[in-house]
């Protein structure tokens, strides 16, 4: 039956009144989704919905008349689907059902719908599952394919405004690809330049300097370094030690505690520290802080002291001692007993010592305000039973405390500082007694990632004095370097341990602990013999020597953190017809001459206007996470 024959049909039983005009709404607006959702489902319903539209239009029919049957309404309106399927069923079925409507007819139409149906049913599941297949396509294509940017694309980056989530994206991407280089990587592209890239965009987002992101990318595996640099971004806890010598700890914590100090014990392996997690009251302010009953101080500065384990009744030296940190916990361990010499070199810093010792009834130590490296010509060779190096550093390892680090240092302050520290690392090592009863420990630390500033070091005392590389009793931290690039430092390094914000959640930090063997120095051959344990030497003698000989005052002085050099300092500095430089690259070992990789440089770099940039808009993300989480917690 066709959608005209019925029409008419219907319009025969009501030929009377007055013509209804037809509201081609009653058929199609209510149900145009419907119509939308056939077409798109099946070309065939398109067009018989397009059919039924000219039908009404052109046909003149008596449905148009507005002789219309009341059932139609029914029909039309309730069952526009069925409606349209079967207007297709009839136009394709031919005479058969063309002929009329009785029951068999009608049993043959309800299967072809059914046909009709499962068939529109399985080409919408086709369609889904092709779908669903691009998609698994597109993200599979997505996920493994990284592609390094185009020089093209490097220099249209430099002329915009940089976009930090576009360089986050792609640090994740090489630190991915570099994990799985094999599988993973763009054809052609060699690690190096996946290498080169991610040194970029690391020093462009977090606004390191291109040497110290170098020398950092060089000493860990890429995706540690992102653990690592990351963890710089954040701060460290605020800890502080009991001063023992006045206070214990779990008197001290309860005190706090009803202050509103939100403290624990700082970790099992301290029986001093405590870790603040929020506080009602400046920490740094309290009666008890007044009173001397703790030291604010990082976790990792308690470290050396376990170290150097100090005994009652000892001589012991502390290097390089303000504002005191270490030499008041070394007076703690001692009872007051025994005798510290707290050397500073910074008359300015004196103050913040003497009130340090002061205010923790210290009394058993004589500030002393040397060159460290005067040391022994004041307190005598071999004359003490321990030697504390704090050393003045690079301060690497505290880049939370101190972001200007990450672009402030150069490989030459690097090289400078390394030099303060062997001159010291020497000085302190003749000061101390091989034949010291209970003693004869050196222990040497510095806040420095650079191995330049610590493995080297050592491995310098070890060729130029008669000292060993002990076990620094402390049972956590990392092995130091034994080896590195095409260097080798002597394998007793490593014994020394090194500290990581990302492991151990507390600034970098390094450890050494010596033990002088005897006070006469070493043969040549017996340096020879120290040297020779592992191949490459890091320097040569000459250097050496001209490193030894060096005067005094001659020597760089200013490299020590935010440490500034006294305008007598100053004068002193630079003496250029005494000094021969080491020549080293920022890792400790001597700049190979066919090492050229400093030298390299990032063509499509616009480096000064960029960076500029990126470090202001990294700053306004802050400001704004800040906000966010300072709203958030407000409203907790
Ligand atoms: C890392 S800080 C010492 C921190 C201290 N040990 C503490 O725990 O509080 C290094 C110190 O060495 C001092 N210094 C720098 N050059 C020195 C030198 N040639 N001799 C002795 N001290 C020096 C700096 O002024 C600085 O106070």
């Amino acid at each position: 039956m066709a959608l005209g024959s019925l029409s008419k049909k219907k319009g025969s039983k009501s030929s009377k009144g007055p013509p209804k005009k037809k509201q081609k709404g009653d058929l199609f607006t209510e149900k145009r989704p419907e119509k939308a959702d056939l077409s798109d489902d099946s070309d065939v319903s398109n067009e018989e919905v397009e059919e039924l539209e000219n039908f009404d239009e052109d046909s003149g029919s008596e449905l148009l008349s507005g002789d219309v049957d009341p059932l139609a309404d029914d029909f039309l309106q309730g069952s526009d689907d069925f409606y349209v399927i079967w207007f297709d069923l009839e136009e394709n079925s031919g005479s058969d059902s063309a002929a009329g409507s009785d029951g068999s007819d009608s049993d043959s139409e309800v299967s072809d719908i059914e046909r009709k149906s499962r068939a529109l049913d399985e080409r919408r599941a086709r369609e889904e599952k092709d779908a669903e297949d691009e998609l698994q396509t597109n993200i599979a294509e997505e996920s493994d394919e990284f592609w390094l940017p185009t020089e093209e694309e490097l220099e249209a980056e430099a002329n915009r405004p940089p976009d930090l989530q576009n360089l986050q994206r792609r640090i994740q991407e090489i630190v991915r690809v570099l994990s799985n280089f094999k599988d993973l990587r763009q054809e052609g592209a060699k690690r190096k330049d996946y290498i080169e890239q991610l040194k970029m965009d690391l020093s462009s987002y977090y606004g390191y300097n291109d040497f110290l992101i170098g020398v950092l990318i060089e000493m860990f595996p890429v995706n540690e370094l992102l653990e690592l640099i990351n963890a710089f971004e954040k701060p460290r806890p605020i800890c502080l030690r009991t001063n023992t010598l006045k206070a214990r700890r779990r008197d001290l914590a309860e005190v706090l505690l009803k202050r509103g100090v939100n403290l624990d014990p700082l970790s099992k392996w301290s029986k001093v520290g405590l870790v603040v997690y929020d506080s009602q009251v400046p920490i740094g302010a309290t009666p008890e802080y007044m009173a001397g009953l703790y030291m604010l101080q990082s976790a990792n500065s308690f470290l050396p002291v376990m170290a150097l384990a100090p005994q009652e009744k000892e001589r012991i030296v502390d290097m390089a001692a303000a504002p005191g940190g270490k030499t008041t916990y070394v007076a703690a361990l001692m009872k007051n007993t025994g005798i510290i010499y707290a050397n500073e070199m910074k008359e300015p810093r004196l103050k913040s010592l003497t009130a340090n010792l002061n205010r923790m009834g210290v009394t058993n130590t004589i500030v002393c305000n040397y060159d460290g490296r005067e040391l022994p010509k004041v307190l005598g060779l071999n004359s003490v039973d321990r030697v504390l190096l704090d050393a003045p550093c690079s301060g690497t390892g505290v880049i939370s405390k101190d972001e200007s680090v990450k672009t402030s240092k150069s490989l030459e302050d690097i090289e400078k500082s390394a030099q303060l520290q062997k001159q010291l690392i020497l000085n302190a090592i003749d000061m101390v007694d091989a034949n010291s009863k209970s003693g004869g420990y050196i222990v040497y630390s510095t806040c420095s990632m650079m191995i330049a500033e610590n493995e080297a070091v050592v491995d310098y005392a070890l060729k130029k004095r008669n000292v060993k590389v002990v076990p620094c009793g402390l049972d956590f931290g990392r092995p130091g370097y034994t080896r590195f690039r095409e260097y080798r430092f002597h394998p007793s390094l490593d014994k020394t341990r090194r500290f990581y914000p990302h492991v151990h959640n507390m600034d970098g930090f390094f450890v050494a602990k010596l033990k002088k063997v005897s006070n006469s120095l070493p043969t040549a051959a017996a340096a020879e013999a120290v040297q020779s344990t592992e191949q490459a030497p890091l320097s040569s003698e000459k250097d050496v020597e001209s490193v030894e000989e060096a005067p005094l005052s001659s020597v760089e002085d200013a490299v020590e953190g935010s440490v500034r050099p006294s305008k007598e300092d100053s004068n002193k500095k630079n003496n250029p017809g005494r000094i021969k430089r080491e020549h080293q690259n920022g890792n400790g070992a001597p700049k190979p001459a066919a090492d050229k990789r400093r030298e390299r440089k990032f063509p499509f770099r616009k480096e000064v206007p960029r960076r500029t940039e990126i470090i202001k808009a990294r700053e306004e993300k802050r400001q704004a996470l800040r906000g966010t989480k300072r709203k958030g917690e407000g409203s907790k």
